[in-house]
């Protein structure tokens, strides 16, 4: 016998033989069809021993990912989707230059998408893409809000190569939505519909450094270009992305080191793993004793350090008003597998079983940062996410009668 998923949204069409409960089940929420899945393949009038359902509920998590482009929001990306397994791709056999990401649990959607004016338009009416007027936050609120509802949606495209926005691609209900770029979290309706957001806080010292690797080792650009974009940008910044910091769950903060002094070049960095306190389903990791005041030189018998060595401190804190703990690392690691003796120090990490930061960590050991704190606790938050979404189905499972589960197939917006 198949499993069976309910779509809510089609015409009445199959005989599924289910039980009496069940089917009370549908008329109480006038549910009036359901169409037979096996092997993902729609198919009517089977027989099916299990009922999931399509929509009504099971609901997508909805993450936020906000920062400055060329800040590490695409390799957070790769970390986070590597933790719930599978590898992330574009949507199959679409538009080449789609900036969608899918894999089996994930769909991430870039913000980018939701440019109302292209590069023309903007450059005719003088305005930025971080600038608000360059961008459709009606259209962001309504495809987040249709998603988190289990309703596919046609999303637009904005395409970085020709600067237009190319026609539509069809965006699936996924288990998790993660939607990232510049303005995750500016319109105050899409923020209520997140269930929990990240804000990447690159220093401009570091940026800068980030920027010259990328732009000028690997796109060719000119230092004064470089500087030039970043210049330029920075009004807009400051206005329009840098605030959103403020609403953000946990916020990775990426400085230039004080182990040593003048060190600019990015090359040793001292990053702050900002986590809100009294967030619904995420509690936040603590070095040794939660809640105490502390710093931790781990360069010892367990750890390789070179210099200049490696400094962990951690403590409570105010955020923008908001009762935080920080976990903040300065330096970095030498040898990689030796991370397990940091892993054994810190609580709450949300692993499954024992090394997992550590064991993600080497997996992912060409990544970069894969040597410091950014690509530490960006792993850190994807298990933290882990937990969240588990947490939250379990809720719902509770809550509902009948399994949940999401399916492909609703109605599209
Ligand atoms: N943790 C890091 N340590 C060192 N360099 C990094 C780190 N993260 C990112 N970078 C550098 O910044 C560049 C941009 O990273 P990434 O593509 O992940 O950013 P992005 O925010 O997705 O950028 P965009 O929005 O422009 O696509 C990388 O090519 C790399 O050179
Ligand atoms: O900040 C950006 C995205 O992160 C881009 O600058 C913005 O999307 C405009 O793109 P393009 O430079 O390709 O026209």
């Amino acid at each position: 016998m198949a499993l069976c998923t309910v779509y809510t949204t089609h015409a009445l069409h199959s005989t599924c033989s289910v039980s009496t409960q069940t089917k009370k089940h549908l008329a109480f929420h006038q549910w009036q069809v359901f169409f037979c899945t096996h092997n993902n393949k729609i198919t009517r009038n089977s027989r099916c021993s299990e009922i999931s359902f399509a929509t009504g509920d099971a609901k997508t998590v909805v993450i936020g990912l906000a920062a400055d482009s060329g800040c590490g929001k695409s390799t957070f990306m790769k970390r986070l989707t590597s933790v719930f397994g599978g590898a992330a791709e574009p949507p199959k056999g679409g538009n080449p230059y789609s900036n969608t990401l899918i894999s089996d649990t994930t769909t991430v959607i870039c913000m980018d998408d939701y440019h109302s004016l292209d590069r023309t338009g903007r450059k005719e009416k003088g305005v930025t893409a971080l600038d608000p007027r360059a961008n459709n936050f009606d259209l962001m609120y309504e495809h987040v809000k249709a998603i988190k509802d289990g309703v596919a949606v046609e999303k637009p495209i904005y395409n970085h190569v020709t600067g237009l926005l190319d026609p539509p691609e069809l965006i699936q209900p996924p288990h998790i939505l993660v939607i990232e770029g510049l303005h995750p979290m500016f319109d105050p309706r899409v923020r209520e519909l997140l269930d929990f957001s990240i804000y990447l806080d690159i220093s401009n010292e570091v940026k800068f450094a980030w920027k010259i690797q990328r732009d000028m080792a690997e796109r060719g650009h000119s230092l004064e270009s470089i500087k030039a974009s970043i210049e330029a940008r920075k009004p807009d910044f400051d206005a329009y992305i840098d605030p959103q910091k403020q609403y953000a769950d946990a916020v990775i903060e990426v400085l230039p080191t004080q182990l040593i002094p003048d060190e600019d070049e990015g090359k040793v960095l001292r990053v702050r793993l900002v986590m809100k306190e009294g967030v619904k389903y995420f509690s936040p990791v603590y070095l040794f004793d939660e809640g105490s005041t502390l710093t931790w030189i781990p360069c010892g018998r367990k750890l390789t350090c070179s210099y200049p060595g490696i400094k962990f401190s951690y403590g409570p804190d105010t955020y923008f008003s908001h009762e935080v703990s920080v976990l903040e690392m300065d330096g970095k690691f030498e040898r990689l597998d030796e991370l397990i003796y940091v892993e054994n120090h810190l609580s709450n990490l949300s692993t499954k079983f024992y090394g997992e930061v550590t064991q993600q960590m080497l997996k992912h050991s060409d990544f970069p940062g894969s040597n410091n704190g950014t690509g530490l606790f960006q792993t850190i938050v994807g298990l933290k996410i882990r937990d969240l979404y588990e947490q939250i189905l379990a809720d719902s499972k509770v809550e509902s009668p009948l399994q949940a589960s999401k399916a492909q197939g609703s109605t599209v917006l």
